[in-house]
């Protein structure tokens, strides 16, 4: 069930995506994650906006891992970031780019919800914000983040740093063939787990058209509602290099931190590994187009 990712060899096609404020859930947060991840021999995607920092959660394990990024408006604060990252070992970025300003988030909105202190940050940017009149998240994220990010800023951040790039929340073609070009090292196809805006795509109804612009030039991952080995089997059959998991994780580790992680990381595990047996899969790679019929297809076929 091992595969690659940008070389890096893991124990199944299955990762950490990367999720905000992890002591929301459980008081070791990002540290225990990373310690699963480490133990399911698996890459965690630390969040920029995570209640751990960058350092701790080195410093909790010496496993593969990979930084998110948010581009903020003050770009020496980005580079901060970004050099931090680098410094302290992790391999490569991931560059979210579906966050220009914050979907709206109705029940944030009514229960006025206070993030908590963003650690990265502390320091270099003023996350006191007034919420009065809503989500303290959203007021942060218009106050702070950069809604101007555009192709061009890709190759501001080749320029200060040696660690691939990749994109994370691509759905269409003409994105994934844009980013090909410009030659990052990877695609995340992702509508953000859709809690940015309503009616954007599934996106395993978009993987296949996104895998096929791509055509080979680059890694393609993808999450969203993956919640069992036979979701992970889907989108390895339509092209995925491996998926990644959001909320389970987080819910894993809001039950039984460390280990909760872990668990939910093998139940995927051993879920897809029946469903590779049951389909004739010794390996991942047996896995292929053929496993799996669209809604499209299925139409079709009624003609
Ligand atoms: C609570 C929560 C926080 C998230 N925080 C981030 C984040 O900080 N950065 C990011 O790129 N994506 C973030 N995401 C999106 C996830 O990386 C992922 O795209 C999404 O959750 C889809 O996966 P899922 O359906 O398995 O949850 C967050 C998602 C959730 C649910
Ligand atoms: C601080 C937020 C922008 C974190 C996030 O990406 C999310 O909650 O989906």
């Amino acid at each position: 069930m091992s595969t690659t990712v940008l070389g890096y060899n893991i124990s199944a096609p299955i990762m950490i995506a990367p999720t905000a404020l992890h002591k929301l859930a459980h008081p070791e947060g990002e540290a225990a994650t990373a310690r699963a991840a480490a133990a399911s021999k698996t890459i965690m995607i630390l969040s920029t906006t995570s209640s751990c920092t960058v350092e701790e959660v080195a410093s909790s394990c010496n496993a593969v891992r990979f930084f998110q990024l948010y581009v903020y408006k003050r770009r020496d604060i980005t580079a901060a970031l970004v050099h931090r990252a680098e410094k302290n070992g992790y391999n490569a970025l991931v560059l979210t780019v579906d966050v220009p300003r914050l979907g709206r988030r109705e029940a944030d909105i009514k229960n006025k919800m206070i993030a908590p202190r963003l650690k990265n940050l502390e320091g270099l940017l003023s996350i006191e914000v007034d919420s009065n009149s809503g989500s303290n998240l959203e007021a942060y994220a218009k106050a702070t983040m950069d809604a101007s990010l555009c192709w061009k800023d890709v190759e501001w951040l080749r320029s200060i740093t040696n660690m691939p790039i990749l994109i994370k929340g691509i759905l269409t073609r003409e994105d994934a063939i844009k980013a090909a070009e410009i030659g990052v090292a990877g695609i995340v196809v992702s509508n953000h787990g859709a809690r940015q805006l309503d009616y954007s795509p599934a996106t395993i109804t978009v993987l296949e058209e996104v895998v096929h612009a791509v055509g080979g030039k680059i890694p393609v991952l993808f999450d969203g509602g993956v919640r069992r080995g036979t979701d992970v089997f889907k989108a390895l059959a339509l092209g995925a290099q491996a998926v990644l998991i959001g909320r389970p994780v987080v819910f894993g580790l809001a039950a039984k931190g460390e280990h909760g992680v872990k668990r939910v990381i093998q139940m995927l595990k051993d879920e897809l590994e029946l469903a590779m047996a049951l389909s004739g899969c010794p390996s991942v790679k047996d896995i292929n187009r053929s496993h799996v019929r669209t809604e499209r297809e299925r139409l079709l076929s009624m003609l």
